[in-house]
């Protein structure tokens, strides 16, 4: 695996680093001590599938309230996304600031995406499957969100999105 850092301290690009030969590829996702070897330490408690059916589909930007934070490796198992994470780390000196990764089953690429970041992504192909390895066990209730076009964070998608849950749509503008 190879560990790229982005503008944001706390988010990183995971890229396969694949042993090939006629037969086709091997390449180690999760290695807690790769991980950990790299300054990222990250155990997963639960590992989930988003399945989405169509091009265009956006989901987020959801995080985890306090104490309950959550780090996670998401990556792409067919179809391709761009995945964005926004820094919500009130001390943090690039608080408010987003960035963003195209994740493709064809690139390999996952983006582990730390403590206090929200997270979401749209899909630029049907039938996209998002893998989520995550370090907390899953407990209704301490979900939490802010809106992927939210002025405060600026994000530029690289398209407008058609499917959108009600929930996700309309989460107030941050702090408002
Ligand atoms: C997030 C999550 C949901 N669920 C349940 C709750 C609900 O009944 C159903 C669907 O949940 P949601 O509508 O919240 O799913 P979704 O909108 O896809 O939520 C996900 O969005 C992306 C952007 C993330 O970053 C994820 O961490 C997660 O928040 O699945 C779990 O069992 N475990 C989980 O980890």
């Amino acid at each position: 695996m190879r560990f790229v850092g982005t503008a944001i301290d706390g988010v990183t690009v995971v890229e396969l680093d694949p042993s090939t030969d006629e037969r086709g590829s091997f390449a180690r996702l999760h290695c807690p001590d790769e991980f950990a070897a790299a300054g990222h330490p990250f155990v997963p408690a639960q590992t989930s599938l988003s399945r989405n059916t169509a091009a265009r589909t956006l989901r987020g930007m959801h995080y985890e309230a306090s104490p309950r934070a959550e780090v996670k490796l998401v990556r792409v198992t067919r179809g391709a996304i761009f995945d964005v994470a926004v820094d919500l780390r009130p001390s943090s000196p690039t608080y408010l600031q987003w960035t963003g990764a195209e994740l493709s089953a064809e690139n390999g690429r996952a983006l582990l995406i730390g403590a206090g970041m929200a997270h979401g992504f749209i899909t630029l192909e049907p039938d996209t499957d998002v893998l989520y390895q995550i370090d907390q066990m899953f407990e209704a209730g301490h979900g939490r969100g802010v809106r992927w076009n939210d002025p405060a964070f600026g994000i530029v998608w690289p398209a407008q999105p058609t499917v959108i849950s009600e929930r996700d749509a309309t989460y107030p503008d941050h702090g408002a």
